[in-house]
């Protein structure tokens, strides 16, 4: 059985659970749930608190896991990154009330309130940045304005936390993030049924992003049309029935598509037709 850590709560953990059932994985039924099998896929999931995943994936005891980079990072555990997921895309900054911050050095002497101890230490020992840090478990746009801290350091998405709180960024970004599947550094790369779990997702990525093209051409603009749908590998070509045509089906880039079906109608390409990939493995 593999063993597999997933967030339990938080922006991680609907995204994660929804692309483990695209591939194919039971998922719990209701969110008091701690562990649940799925025997027909060989797999026990393991949901812990977005923060904790790394701890536990680097103990050895859990196999694989799902968090997000900035948490990775901020765990200081002995584990490592192996596929990217996509979703809770995320930037870390820091914010300081406009006109009070321009630069990372305006921190020094000043004291950062975030939920990231971690992530910030690890930036201040690095630039030898002499500051304080006060931890605290969310919300932490408020800190500045109940006195409890100068600067925050938090995680920024749209902006509109920081807006709403009258804040601004100051200096360069500290880093970004994005939700990753994580092993213990070291660990056996190629263990069948962690590559199998990869592939899994690798599909669901690709299905996400890409549809399935078909139209009819004259054989003339054939080679027009293939360089406008190159595929991944090459477009199957078929004959058809009516002489001096042929099918092409290619995989394209689904935000590509619409232009891609003008540009197809143009060169004389008629029956243009995109499917939703489900599934694949490449
Ligand atoms: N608004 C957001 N947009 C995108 N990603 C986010 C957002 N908020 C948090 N994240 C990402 O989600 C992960 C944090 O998950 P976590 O569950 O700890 O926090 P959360 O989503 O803020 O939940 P909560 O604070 O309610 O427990 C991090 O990788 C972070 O970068
Ligand atoms: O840039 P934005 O799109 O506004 O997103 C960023 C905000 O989202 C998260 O907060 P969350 O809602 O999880 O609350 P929390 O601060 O209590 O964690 C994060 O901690 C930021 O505060
Ligand atoms: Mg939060």
């Amino acid at each position: 059985m593999l063993r597999i850590a997933i967030p339990n709560k938080g922006s991680l953990s609907g995204p994660a659970s929804a692309m483990l059932h695209e591939a194919g994985y039971q998922q719990r039924k209701e969110s008091k749930e701690l562990v649940l099998v799925d025997p027909a896929n060989e797999v026990e999931f393991f949901y812990l608190r977005p923060k904790d995943i790394a701890i536990y994936v680097s103990a050895g005891r859990l196999d694989i896991g799902i968090t997000g980079e900035d948490l990775l990072v901020d765990s200081g555990a002995g584990a490592e990154p192996i596929l990217p997921l996509g979703f809770a895309r995320s930037t870390f900054r820091f914010a300081a009330k406009p006109g009070t911050a321009t630069s990372v050095e305006d921190l020094a002497g000043r004291t950062i309130a975030t939920s990231y101890e971690g992530i910030v230490a690890k930036f201040l020992a690095e630039r030898g940045i002499d500051a304080s840090v006060v931890h605290l478990d969310g919300a932490v746009e408020t800190a500045i304005e109940l006195g409890v801290a100068q600067v925050i350091a938090d995680v920024v998405e749209t902006g509109t936390s920081l807006r709403n709180a009258g804040l601004e960024v100051f200096g360069e970004p500290i880093m970004t993030s994005e939700a990753v599947v994580i092993r213990r550094t070291g660990a056996e790369t190629d263990d069948p049924k962690v590559q199998q779990f990869l592939r899994r997702l690798q599909g669901v990525l690709v299905a996400r992003s890409y549809v399935m093209m078909d139209y009819d051409c004259r054989v003339e603009h054939l080679e027009k049309a293939v360089a406008l749908t190159p595929g991944l590998e090459s477009p199957t070509v078929s004959p058809l029935h009516h002489e001096g045509w042929v099918a092409v089906r290619s995989m394209v880039a689904a935000k590509e598509a619409q232009r891609i079906m003008d540009d197809l109608y143009e060169l004389g390409a008629r029956a243009i037709l995109t499917t939703a990939i489900h599934a694949c493995r490449l």
